[in-house]
């Protein structure tokens, strides 16, 4: 591997400030690895993933499988995904749909409607395939129309029997009402929904999906460890709301919950690089064909999977916190889910690379996040 330009004082104080206990001494006689960095983890999970479906999942689906062990499939397919019945089908397409020999295992959830019955709960628990139940508040984001309309009045019985299976709920978590400020609403979505329904229900687990505010992180933060816990996207660790206009419109830059000011970014970043155990990967990665991101009314949502855990790793290097990536990315995830953490690892390399401009595919072209950029560290399975 060729040896990198990148600045050793720089170097000192981010590896000094990660591993507080290594003397200089010990960095003078591995000065030579350190110029040549790489990580080695255990192989993280993606626990908020769309892989979409037909020619689409087809091209992007290797993206993921390549760098994670599993994934929590998103169900808001057209029409989306509300019964075990069709989970199980999806997830035979994505298994067909693998690169052969990958290891990647798609953990399937139940898209939440009005109508939702306490039965269909329990067979999906039953089914052995499906690991949680997603919360798309009506109009709240892409494929949300089919979603909840009422929580309190229409879920209730079947919150009840979710708790009772230990089912975690996954929330999109932004109110819809037109006259809250788009910016405001995920923390009016704490206050009006999620704070009463994790005070009526103690006992259930609730996932905070791509918290965007300081409110979504002191809310999590307040909650008890274990039951309460929260996603966080690259974008959101890396963009503000700067970046959606930067020299014009970047329609590759808009997603929901849509990105907030710099004060909330930092507080998220905090959060996730003090080694809090409540905060795990989550991409979010959400492929669009480029003519439904780049059009009058483009479409929400970022592709990232082929560059998020580089990402990833920038945001902790940058912190001096590259000793805590690993749990964020491999181990917060599936503690808090209550399986087994990966056996295999990854290799990251400290070397330059392009991310492609797009990538095509049989129906047409997607657009990575940060495409035709340089970032700085390279995920390969050992
Ligand atoms: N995040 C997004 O902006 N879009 C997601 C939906 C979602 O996760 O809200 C999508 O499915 O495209
Ligand atoms: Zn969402
Ligand atoms: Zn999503």
């Amino acid at each position: 591997m060729q040896s990198m330009q990148y600045p050793l004082n720089k170097l000192r104080e981010n590896i000094a400030s990660s591993f507080p206990s290594t003397t200089f001494k010990v960095l003078k006689e591995v000065k030579i690895n350190i110029i040549k960095m790489e990580l080695s983890i255990t192989r993280p999970d993606d626990w908020h993933l769309h892989l979409r479906d037909g020619k689409l999942l087809e091209a992007v689906i290797p993206h993921s499988a390549h760098h994670f062990g599993r994934a929590i499939i998103m169900p808001n397919l057209k029409p989306p995904i509300t019964t075990t019945a069709a989970a199980m089908a999806y997830r035979e397409s994505i298994l067909k749909a693998l690169p052969i020999n990958s290891g990647f295992t798609p953990l399937m959830t139940l898209y939440l409607t009005d109508s939702t019955t306490p039965a269909e709960i329990k067979l999906a628990k039953e089914s052995g395939v499906i690991y949680a139940v997603k919360l798309y508040p009506a109009g709240a984001t892409t494929n949300s129309q089919d979603g909840v309309t009422d929580l309190f009045g229409k879920c209730m019985p079947v919150i009840e029997e979710m708790v009772k299976h230990n089912m975690p709920l996954l929330v999109h978590g932004e109110v819809t009402s037109p006259e809250v400020d788009i910016f405001d609403r995920e923390k009016v979505f704490i206050e009006t929904v999620l704070s009463p329904l994790v005070l009526k229900f103690p006992q259930l687990k609730v996932v905070m999906e791509h918290v965007t505010t300081m409110d979504a992180v002191k809310f999590v933060e307040s909650c008890a460890e274990g039951r309460i816990a929260a996603t966080v996207t690259p974008q959101h660790l890396v963009l503000n709301r700067n970046s959606l206009f930067q020299g014009g419109l970047q329609p590759h830059n808009y997603c929901l919950p849509v990105l907030k000011r710099e004060t909330h970014r930092q507080a998220i970043v905090s959060a996730v690089t003090s080694g809090s155990k409540r905060f795990f990967l989550g991409t979010d990665s959400a492929p669009h064909d480029r003519l439904k991101k780049e059009c009058p009314c483009g479409c929400a949502g970022i592709y990232n999977a082929p560059v998020a855990l580089a990402v990833y790793a920038k945001v902790f290097e940058e912190a001096g916190a590259l000793d805590k990536l690993e749990a964020f990315t491999s181990f917060n995830g599936p503690d808090f889910y209550g399986l087994p953490r990966n056996t295999s690892k990854i290799t990251l390399r400290k070397t330059p690379w392009k991310v492609p401009e797009s990538f095509s595919y049989a129906s047409g072209h997607v657009v990575p996040m940060f495409a035709g950029e340089m970032l700085d560290w390279l995920p390969s399975p050992v």
